[in-house]
């Protein structure tokens, strides 16, 4: 981890949940008032169907709710989005932008990535910005390149600590079980930091870099415990309580 910021575990729930799934949000909350919530920030970025109801369930409690994606415009013709201003009107705080499976299902290009973290910060949200390399291009070497252009091209002029979290998942190990080896990781979140510090100065230094890709309770010491990972953006692991609490705990002995 990075000495002086304080590790954020956050939950990505996917297209997983309905009113339903309340009550282990609800559980999640209740671990984050708790013990789970003396060592890191809690968040939990839900379907949209379910922002409002997750901010309600949650109210009193430390864990933060969020959202998986938004558009980069503030209102328009645009059937089935939602924008980053009706995100914060149903209480949640955080945005998730950029996520691979946003780039591979619905083609985002690193600048409409950026646009998003733009509107993100224009409502008040802090925009979750995600990147990471596929298998193919880790193979061919070209993994450290492709987060340097992906960072400069998905992290607009004006980021800050306060309002943008950088979530390295490498595409090969999310949902797969498989996860890169901690020097591979420890590499990636070094050159990440190095251009985060390059680019922005202190506050690059002062950026929290999660890692996300199958992150579960058994590995999650051993991940948070490297160089410049300041928690991490979970999937599949962030639905039962007891997973993602078990990786929130993971922190203390990090
Ligand atoms: O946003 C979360 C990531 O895509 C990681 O998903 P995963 O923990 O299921 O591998």
């Amino acid at each position: 981890m990075t000495p002086a910021i304080r590790p954020l575990i956050a939950g990505n729930w996917k297209m997983h949940g309905t009113s339903a799934s309340l009550g282990e949000l609800k559980a999640i909350a209740e671990g984050f008032a708790g013990a789970a919530g003396q060592g890191a920030d809690g968040l939990v970025c839900v379907p949209a169907t379910l922002l409002s109801r997750a901010v309600e369930a949650v109210r009193g409690t430390p864990l933060a709710i969020g959202a998986q994606d938004c558009h980069a415009a503030e209102s328009g013709a645009h059937t089935g989005d939602i924008a980053a201003g009706m995100i914060a009107d149903c209480g949640a705080t955080h945005v998730i932008v950029g996520h691979s499976e946003r780039r591979t299902d619905h083609g985002e290009s690193d600048a409409e990535v950026a646009a998003k973290a733009a509107a993100a910060w224009r409502a008040g949200l802090v925009a979750m910005i995600c990147l990471g390399e596929t298998r193919a291009e880790r193979e061919a070497g070209e993994t450290l390149a492709v987060l340097s252009r992906q960072l400069a091209g998905s992290v607009p002029e004006g980021a800050t600590a306060a309002n943008t979290v950088i979530a390295y998942e490498p595409v090969w190990a999310i949902g797969t079980g498989l996860t890169p080896t901690v020097e591979d990781v420890e590499e990636a979140h070094a050159h990440l930091r190095t251009e985060l510090e390059t680019r922005f100065g202190a506050e690059g230094g002062r950026m929290r870099l999660l890692y996300g890709g199958s992150v579960k309770p058994a590995n999650a010491h051993e991940l948070l415990s490297v160089a410049n990972v300041d928690g991490a953006l979970v999937g599949g692991a962030s639905l039962k309580a007891v997973d993602f609490l078990g990786i929130a705990s993971a922190v203390r002995s990090s």
